[in-house]
C-alpha cells in the first residue's frame, strides 16, 4: 500500500488549469520530494490530497483511503504546513496550539513544549507580536504537534532564517526515522537535493519525471568540453544523444547522454588537446527537463 497515491488527478479552476494527470505514488517512510516552478499545480496538488479544494477528475488515496470520502478521518494523521500561515492575532501561541491539539485524540502537551524548545519559539506570546519567521515556527509546531504518520509540506522554508531552516529539517529527519512518510514541496533545488529520496518534477501542472535524486544524478547527461590542437569540424558531434552543441574554430561543448564510447569514437578522428566530462548540477538537470518539455 502507497501512503499517498493519486491516478489522474485534474483540476481546472474554471477554464484556469491546475493539475493535468497527476499520478504520484508515495511509499511509507520516504521523504518524497515535489519540484516545480511557480505556478506548476505544487499547491493545487497538495490542497486536493487534503480535500480542502476538489478534484475536477481523477482519484487520490491516503493510506489506502480515498482522499474525497474520507477526508476528515484522515487529515487526523498528517500534519500540514502551509505556504502562508494565518491566524487570529489576538490569541496566545499556547492557547492556539492547545486549540489545535484538541482535534486530535491524544495529550499533546509534552510534544508542544519539546518542539517549542527546538524551534526556540517563546509560546507565551501573543501571536499578533511575532514575526513573519516566528508565525511560521508556530505553523511547524502546529503541523508536528500531533507526530502525524505523513507530513506535507509546502513551500516550508520560507521566511525561515538559515539556523532555524537547519533545525527545521533535523526535526523532520528525526519524524521520518520515527516513521513519518514526507511530502514536501518546494521550488529551491537544494534543499530537496538533501532530504528527498525520490522526487517528482511537476511543470504547467504536469508531472514531467519521477526518479530517484541518485539516478537523476548518475543516468543523467555529461557535459563534454573537448578542445583541438588543430581546427574542429564540430559537426562530428551530430549525433544521437548530444544537445546544445556550442562549437568554434577549436572548441566543441555539448551535453550528451548515452553510450560514453560513441564520443570516444568521434574524438578518435580529432587531435585532442584537452578533453572535460562534467557532471551536471542538480539544478541544470532540472534546467534540462523543463527546457525538453517546451
Ligand atoms: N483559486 C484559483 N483560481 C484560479 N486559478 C488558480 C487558483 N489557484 C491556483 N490557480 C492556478 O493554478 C495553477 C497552479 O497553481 P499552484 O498555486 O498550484 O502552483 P504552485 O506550483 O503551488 O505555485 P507557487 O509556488 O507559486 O505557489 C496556476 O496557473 C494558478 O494560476
Amino acid at each position: 500500500m502507497y501512503v499517498i497515491e493519486t491516478d489522474k488527478l485534474t483540476k481546472y479552476y474554471g477554464k484556469e488549469r491546475g493539475i493535468i494527470d497527476v499520478s504520484l505514488k508515495v511509499e511509507e517512510g520516504e521523504i518524497f520530494g515535489f519540484i516545480g516552478p511557480n505556478g506548476a499545480g505544487k499547491s493545487t496538488t497538495i490542497r486536493t490530497l487534503l480535500s480542502l479544494i476538489h478534484p475536477s477528475s481523477g482519484s487520490a488515496k491516503i493510506f489506502g483511503r480515498d482522499c474525497f470520502k474520507e477526508g476528515h478521518d484522515i487529515r487526523k494523521d498528517i500534519g500540514y504546513l502551509p505556504s502562508e500561515v494565518f491566524y487570529y492575532n489576538n490569541m496566545k501561541v499556547i492557547d492556539l496550539l492547545k486549540y489545535s491539539a484538541s482535534f486530535y485524540n491524544k495529550d499533546c502537551t509534552e510534544r508542544i513544549h519539546e518542539l517549542a524548545e527546538v524551534m526556540d519559539l517563546d509560546v507565551n506570546r501573543k501571536i499578533d507580536d511575532l514575526s513573519f519567521g516566528n508565525k511560521k515556527k508556530v505553523g511547524i509546531v502546529q503541523g508536528l504537534l500531533h507526530q502525524p504518520k505523513l507530513i506535507i509540506l509546502d513551500e516550508p522554508t520560507g521566511g525561515l532564517d538559515p539556523l532555524m531552516q537547519q533545525k527545521f529539517f533535523d526535526l523532520i529527519r528525526e519524524e521520518n526515522k520515527r516513521g513519518a512518510t514526507v511530502f514536501f514541496s518546494s521550488h529551491i533545488l537544494d534543499e530537496v537535493q538533501k532530504m528527498c529520496d525520490r522526487v517528482a518534477i511537476i511543470k504547467d501542472g504536469k508531472i514531467i519525471k519521477t526518479e530517484s535524486i541518485e539516478s537523476l544524478r548518475n543516468d543523467n547527461y555529461k557535459k563534454i568540453k573537448v578542445v583541438s590542437n588543430k581546427s574542429l569540424d564540430s559537426s562530428i558531434f551530430n549525433m544521437d544523444g548530444v544537445t546544445d552543441l556550442k562549437s568554434n574554430k577549436v572548441e566543441a561543448n555539448f551535453m550528451y547522454r548515452g553510450n560514453m564510447n560513441k564520443v570516444i569514437e568521434k574524438l578518435s578522428t580529432v587531435d585532442v588537446k584537452n578533453l572535460l566530462v562534467q557532471e551536471p548540477t542538480l539544478e541544470e538537470i532540472f534546467m534540462y527537463y523543463y527546457k525538453k518539455e517546451d
